[in-house]
C-alpha cells in the first residue's frame, strides 16, 4: 500500500546484541571468542510494512538461532570475518526472497593469563583475562540481488577504543592565531588518543555453497589467514597502528594518523581504504605559579589534568589510488 504522499523507501531489519560465546578445543588447548553480533536483512519483505503481511518475515528469533547454529557448525567461527561472512551467506541462500545480509560482530577481548612455564612465562590453556575496553569490529554485506550463486560481499573490519598515551615525541605549533586563539605553541605534550580503526577490503566473491543445508562455505582468499587482522602476521594493522603511535615524532594527530594509514595500505595490497577517529584526550599542565611551583614548561610538567571533555577528534579516510 502506498499512497500519494507517502512510500516505504528503505526497511531492513534483524536481530541485535545477540551475545555469543565460544569455545573451541584443541585437546587441553582451548581457544575462545566473544562476540556481539547484529544481523539485519533486506529483499522483498516490503509488504510486511505496508499490509502487515508476515508470511515475507524470517523471525528475528529465527535469525537469533541460526546466528547460534552457525556459530555452533562454523569452521571459521574463531575468526570474526570468515564468521560474520558465513553467517550472512548463509542467511542469503536460505531464504529466496532475502537478497541481502548485513552483519556486524564486536568482539571482546579475552587475552590468555600468563603464567610461570618451564620455560620462562607461558600462556596458559584455557584461563583467559579481560585485559581492556578494546573490541575488535567487523562489518560485512553480502549482495546476492544479482542472483545466490553470484554473491558479492564488502567487508568493513578494525578495532575501536584502543586507548594509548606517550609522554614526549609529539609537538603542536604553527596552527592559525588570530583573535580566538588562547592555545600555546607546544614542542612536547602528552599525547593520548583512543583508536578507532576501520579498513575496507575490495569486494570479494562469494562461492556458492556446496550442499544444498548451504551449511559449507568457502572463504574468500582475502580474508585469510596472513591478512591485515591477522596478530601472527609482523604487518598486521593493530600492530602498525600501536608502533607508529609510539615511534612517530608526532607534528599532530592529523600527521601521525596520516602516516599510520598510508603504511597499511603499503603492506595489505586488498585493503581498499583505511580510517582512523583519534579523539585527542587533552591532559593540561597544572598551573601551580600561584604556590611559586613551576609546573607549566612543557618537556618539564610533571602534574597534569586528564580533561575527559571536550576532546578534538580528528578523523580521516585515506584510499588506494
Ligand atoms: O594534534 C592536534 N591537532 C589539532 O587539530 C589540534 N587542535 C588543538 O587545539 N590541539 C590539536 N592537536
Amino acid at each position: 500500500m502506498s499512497d500519494e504522499t507517502s512510500f516505504l523507501s528503505h526497511a531492513r531489519y534483524g536481530k541485535d546484541k545477540v551475545r555469543i560465546f565460544r569455545i573451541v578445543r584443541e585437546g587441553k588447548w582451548h581457544h575462545i571468542v566473544e562476540y556481539n553480533v547484529q544481523a539485519l536483512l533486506e529483499g522483498d519483505i516490503e509488504t510486511s510494512y505496508t499490509e502487515a503481511d508476515n508470511s515475507v518475515v524470517v523471525a528475528t528469533d529465527s535469525i537469533k538461532n541460526i546466528t547460534y547454529y552457525i556459530a555452533k557448525i562454523s569452521p571459521h567461527v574463531l575468526v570474526p570475518e570468515r564468521f560474520a561472512l558465513h553467517l550472512a551467506t548463509h542467511l542469503v541462500s536460505k531464504y529466496a526472497h532475502i537478497h541481502k545480509a548485513f552483519v556486524a560482530i564486536e568482539q571482546l577481548r579475552w587475552s590468555r593469563i600468563p603464567v610461570p612455564g618451564e620455560q620462562g612465562t607461558a600462556e596458559h590453556p584455557h584461563s583467559f583475562i579481560r585485559d581492556g575496553d578494546e573490541k575488535r569490529i567487523v562489518k560485512v554485506e553480502v549482495d546476492a540481488s544479482k542472483g545466490k550463486d553470484k554473491i558479492i560481499a564488502n567487508v568493513t573490519a578494525g578495532l575501536s577504543d584502543l586507548l594509548v598515551l606517550k609522554t614526549t615525541e609529539s609537538a603542536f605549533s604553527g596552527f592559525v592565531r588570530d583573535k580566538y586563539t588562547i592555545l600555546k605553541e607546544v614542542d612536547d605534550r602528552i599525547l593520548s588518543t583512543s583508536i578507532d580503526l576501520t579498513y575496507t577490503f575490495a569486494p570479494v566473491k562469494i562461492p556458492k555453497p556446496a550442499d544444498a543445508q548451504v551449511e559449507e562455505f568457502v572463504v574468500p582468499a582475502e580474508i585469510a589467514p596472513g591478512s591485515v587482522w591477522d596478530t601472527a602476521v609482523p604487518t598486521n594493522a593493530r600492530k602498525v597502528t600501536l608502533e607508529t603511535f609510539a615511534t612517530d615524532n608526532s607534528a599532530s594527530v592529523q600527521a601521525t594518523l596520516y602516516r599510520m594509514a598510508r603504511l597499511i595500505l603499503a603492506q595489505h595490497a586488498h585493503v581498499q581504504t583505511v580510517s582512523y577517529a583519534l579523539p585527542n584526550k587533552h591532559y593540561i599542565p597544572v598551573d601551580m605559579g600561584y604556590l611559586g611551583v613551576e609546573n607549566l614548561v612543557p618537556a618539564q610538567a610533571e602534574v597534569f589534568m586528564p580533561i575527559a571533555a571536550p576532546s578534538g577528534l580528528i578523523t580521516a579516510t585515506v584510499s588506494r589510488k
